[in-house]
C-alpha cells in the first residue's frame, strides 16, 4: 500500500466526496427547543443545545473502518489502538478519516474490501463490543438486526479464525446486501438467518457468547442525512420503537448463554430508546451493567454502562451503545439448546457434501475449485456444501451443528443461471489461503487493468477457464477466459468506475 496515513486530525475536520449530501436528500433541521425535548431528561446548556441542533442538520464525513488483517497496510498500529486520544476516531482506533483528495468509495482498495465506509458514530457499538481488540476471538456471536452489515462485518473480523457469527436480518429484502457485505470480508465463518428474534430464540436458546442488538429505532441521528423526517422526534414514534426494542431485547436475552454479553445500540437520541432500555434490562431481565473502560469519555449521564457520541462534540451523526452481561447464576431451569455444549470442531480442510449436489454443480466445483464435494464425509470433516434450488453454499469447518437447519443461509459458492452453474462472487472474495479457493488459477492485474475490470471490462490473459482476478494479491472477482481474454463475471452491484485519483494513489 503506497498511500500513507495523513496525520491524526479528527474525522470531523476531514473532507471527502462521500461527505457530500446526496442530491435528493436534504438534512432535516430542528431548533434548540425541539432538540431539548428530544433528549429530555438529559439537560444541556442553551448554547450547547444550539450547537447540537446545528450539528444535527450537518452531514458528517464517513470514516474508513479498515479490515483488521490490513491495518499494517494502512499504517494503523497497535500503539494507535492503545492511545485512543491520538486516533482519528478516538472511540475506535482501527478506523481512519478519509485522507483529503482520496476518493475512498471509488478506489480499488474499496473494491478489494480493504475498508468499510461508515459514520464514525456507528463504530460506538463495535467499540462497546470490543471488536477492536481480541476479546471476541473464538466466540459464537449473533448480530440480531444485522443488515446491511456495517457492524456484522466488524464482528466477523473480530471473531477471527475460530469464532462463528450468525447475522440475522428479519427483513428479507435486506438480506442480499448483508450477504454481499459479509462476503467482502473474505471470511467464511458465518451464516445468515432471516428470522423474527422471537422465532430465533425458540430455535437457539442460550447459545451465544455475545449478541449485538443494533435496534431499529426512531433514527434521530439520520436527520442530517435526510433519511428521517421530523416525525423521528414524535413521542408516539419513540414509544412505538421503544416497545419493539423491548421485544427484541427479551428475545436476545433468551438467545444469550449465562455469562454472555449483550451490546445494545441505536442511532437515536431519545432516552426512552436508550438509557431507559438499559434500566429495563437491569430491572426486568436481571442483566448486569458491564462498563467499557476505554469508553469512559463518552459515559451517558443516565446509565453506568451506556455511552453516547454527539454530533456537536464528536463530529459524527451521533449514537448510543451499552454493554451488559447475563449473570451465570440465572435460572438453572432455563432452557439451553443441547448443541450449545457440543465441543467445536475447529479444523480446516476439504469440505464434503452431506447430500449429493446437482451433477453439473458438482462438476463445476471439482473443475474450478479442485475439491470433491460429493465424496463421503469422514470423521474429521465438519464443514459441508449444501445445495438449494439456485445456489450452493459452503459452510466452514467447525460451524455449529445448527447451521445445517434449513433456515440458515451460508456463504455462497456457486449459483445457477438457467441450467448453467457458475462460481459465485462471494467465493472469489474468500481469503487467498482459504482451502476452498487455494487451488484456483489467479491472475494479477495492474492498476489500469483492475480499473477496467471493475468497470465491467475484459482482462488480458492466455489462461483458459474460470480465473480469480486479483490486484496486489487481493481478489476482485471471477473472469472466464478463452486463452486470449477473460470475460468479466462481476455482478452488477460489484461494478464501479474507479476514480482517477484512487488509481494514481495506488501507483505512486
Ligand atoms: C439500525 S438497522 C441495523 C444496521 C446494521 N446493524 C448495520 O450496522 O449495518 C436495524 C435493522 O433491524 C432490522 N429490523 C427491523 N425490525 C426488526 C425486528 N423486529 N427484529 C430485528 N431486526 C429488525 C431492520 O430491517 C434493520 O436492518
Amino acid at each position: 500500500m503506497s498511500r500513507s496515513r495523513k496525520g491524526s486530525k479528527k474525522a470531523s475536520r476531514k473532507s471527502s466526496a462521500s461527505s457530500k449530501p446526496s442530491a435528493n436528500r436534504k438534512p432535516v433541521e430542528l431548533d434548540a427547543e425541539q432538540v431539548s425535548a428530544a433528549i429530555a431528561p438529559i439537560e444541556l446548556p442553551t448554547d450547547e443545545l444550539e450547537r447540537l441542533a446545528a450539528a444535527m442538520s450537518q452531514r458528517h464525513a464517513n470514516v474508513m473502518r479498515v479490515r483488521r488483517d490490513r491495518t499494517d497496510a494502512f499504517r494503523i498500529s497497535r500503539s494507535d489502538a492503545d492511545s485512543h486520544n491520538q486516533a482519528d476516531v478516538p472511540w475506535y482506533p482501527l478506523a481512519l478519516a478519509i485522507p483529503d483528495g482520496f476518493h475512498a468509495s471509488r478506489s480499488i482498495d474499496f473494491a478489494a474490501g480493504e475498508f468499510y465506509l461508515q459514520d464514525a458514530g456507528s463504530l460506538l457499538a463495535l467499540a462497546a463490543a470490543q471488536a477492536d481488540t481480541d476479546s471476541l476471538s473464538g466466540q459464537l456471536v449473533c448480530d440480531l438486526c444485522a443488515a446491511p452489515g456495517g457492524k456484522a462485518t466488524g464482528l466477523l473480523e473480530a471473531i477471527g479464525d475460530d469464532g462463528f457469527l450468525l447475522a440475522n436480518e428479519p427483513i428479507r429484502s435486506r438480506v442480499a446486501p448483508l450477504a454481499y457485505n459479509l462476503s467482502r470480508t473474505g471470511s467464511d465463518r458465518y451464516a445468515i438467518s432471516s428470522e423474527d428474534p422471537d422465532a430465533l430464540a425458540e430455535k437457539l436458546p442460550g447459545v451465544f457468547d455475545t449478541i449485538l442488538i443494533d435496534a431499529p429505532c426512531s433514527g434521530q441521528a439520520l436527520l442530517s442525512r435526510g433519511r428521517q423526517s421530523k416525525g423521528a422526534v414524535n413521542e408516539s414514534m419513540v414509544a412505538t420503537n421503544a416497545a419493539r426494542q423491548q421485544r427484541i431485547l427479551a428475545a436476545a436475552h433468551k438467545l444469550l448463554r449465562p455469562g454472555g454479553t449483550i451490546v445494545y445500540s441505536t442511532c437515536t437520541f431519545a432516552v426512552a430508546e436508550n438509557e431507559d432500555q438499559v434500566d429495563w434490562m437491569i430491572r426486568e431481565l436481571e442483566m448486569q451493567p458491564s462498563p467499557v473502560s476505554t469508553l469512559s469519555d463518552y459515559q451517558s449521564p443516565l446509565a453506568d454502562c451506556g455511552y453516547r457520541v454527539w454530533p456537536h462534540r464528536d463530529g459524527c451523526a451521533g449514537a448510543f451503545a451499552a454493554r451488559l452481561t447475563k449473570p451465570i447464576a440465572a435460572d438453572p431451569t432455563e432452557e439451553t439448546a443441547e448443541f450449545s455444549e457440543d465441543p467445536w470442531l475447529l479444523r480446516r480442510g476439504v469440505l464434503r457434501s452431506e447430500q449429493p449436489l446437482d451433477s453439473d454443480c458438482d462438476e463445476l466445483i471439482q473443475s474450478v475449485l479442485g475439491v470433491s464435494p460429493s465424496e463421503n464425509a469422514t470423521e474429521d470433516d465438519s464443514g459441508f456444501f449444501r445445495q438449494r434450488d439456485w445456489i450452493t453454499e459452503a459452510f466452514c469447518k467447525g460451524a455449529p451443528e445448527w447451521v445445517k437447519q434449513d433456515w440458515t443461509i451460508g456463504p455462497e459458492v456457486a449459483h445457477r443461471t438457467g441450467q448453467t452453474w457458475k462460481p459465485s462472487h462471494a467465493c472469489a472474495l474468500r481469503q487467498t489461503n482459504d482451502p476452498l479457493t487455494v487451488n484456483v488459477v489467479r491472475i494479477e492485474l495492474n492498476d489500469a487493468e483492475a480499473a477496467t475490470f471493475l468497470a465491467g471490462g475484459t482482462v488480458p490473459t492466455d489462461q483458459r477457464g474460470w480465473l480469480i482476478v486479483q490486484h496486489q494479491g487481493r481478489p476482485l472477482g471471477w473472469a472466464k477466459a478463452d486463452g486470449r481474454i477473460g470475460k468479466n463475471h462481476l455482478p452488477t452491484h460489484a461494478r464501479m468506475q474507479v476514480a482517477k485519483n484512487a488509481v494514481q494513489e495506488q501507483s505512486t
